[in-house]
């Protein structure tokens, strides 16, 4: 279990994280989503000691990541895979890290297959790995010390497809056991599959959070049509429900689909799309939450 209570951190007149409180549960995966900048790797290294909080606290298993007395045991951390000594192979790295936990030799190979790296990638310098090796080799790090918690920061970057799946089915399997996973991204898709809450972040403060199927269902249905979407707002509003612009042209309600396509009919608006919660609402909405943050316009 992971709590943060009241978090502040600032940087000159910047409030990089703004009164954040969030807790991420034994069991689950707990994705930690915010365009860049919003102030998710300035939490998870707060949370690990690396960066002071201005005000409020963070614990890890009901104690501050300070306080842990052997702390490798109890939270696995991979904050910058691109921050291993590039000069070591991964096996050094790795047998460091065992040496400093006290663990058994035979941990290092063992996590070396958990993370499918071979024998000969073990023995190559880090400087060599791909930023996908890089990542597995850190998630390796994490585990090795078999911790109840996990706290990964952009975890699925540079893996490709088929280890964003590997990284899923581990850190699905993980939480199955009853371990508790933090992790965060920019991209929604990348972890609205595996996360069972989200915590979405803008600017340093928190603008959405819950079960994800508690926010699927605030997301609520979407809604195009090339023209007419005025008189379907109209149409909505006057119905008691609520009808907010997307971007990228369309409505979000909270009406259900059939009624929205009978209003639609009953006020003439031929209509180009209409769909019930699910990712891509969900992304609307994210957008939308988040839409003064955005540096780009679009994230995902
Ligand atoms: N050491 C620092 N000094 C000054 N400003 C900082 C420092 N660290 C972070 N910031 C600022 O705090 C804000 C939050 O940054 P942070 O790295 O936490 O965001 P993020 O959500 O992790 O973004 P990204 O997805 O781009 O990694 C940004 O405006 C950043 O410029």
């Amino acid at each position: 279990m992971i709590a943060i209570e009241s978090l502040t951190r600032k940087y000159g007149g910047l409030n990089a994280v703004d009164n954040v409180s969030f807790t991420a549960e034994p069991g689950r995966v707990t994705g930690f989503l915010g365009p860049n900048g919003a102030g998710k790797s300035t939490t998870m290294r707060i949370l690990v000691g690396l960066t002071k909080a201005t005000e409020g606290r963070t614990t890890i298993l009901g104690r501050s990541y300070a306080d842990l007395p052997n702390p490798g045991r109890e939270v696995g951390v991979l904050l910058d895979a691109s921050a291993q000594h590039a000069g070591r192979t991964g096996r050094e790295i790795l047998t460091i890290a065992q040496r400093t936990m006290g663990l058994p030799s035979s941990r290092v190979a063992a996590m070396l297959e958990q993370v499918s790296l071979t024998s000969s990638e073990a023995d190559r310098r880090v400087r060599n790995y791909s930023l996908g090796m890089r990542q597995r080799l850190g998630i390796a790090t994490a585990l090795i010390g078999d911790p109840q918690v996990l706290i990964l920061d952009e975890p699925a970057n540079g893996l490709d497809p088929a280890g964003i799946r590997w990284m899923r089915d581990l850190l699905r399997g993980y939480a199955n056991d009853g371990g508790t996973v933090l992790l965060s991204s920019h991209l929604l898709h990348e972890i609205e599959v595996i996360a069972d809450d989200l915590v979405v972040i803008g600017r340093g403060r928190i603008v959405a959070s819950g079960t994800k199927a508690s926010l699927l269902q605030q997301a609520g249905t979407t809604v195009r049509a090339s023209s007419g979407l005025a008189d379907l707002e109209a149409a909505l509003r006057s119905n008691g429900f609520d009808a907010n612009p997307v971007p990228e042209g369309g409505l979000r309600t909270s009406a259900d689909p059939e009624l929205v396509g009978k209003l639609a009919l009953a006020v003439g608006v031929a209509l180009s799309e209409l769909r019930t919660a699910d990712g891509a609402g969900l992304e609307d909405m994210f957008l939308e939450l988040t839409a003064d943050t955005q540096r780009e316009g679009a994230v995902a």
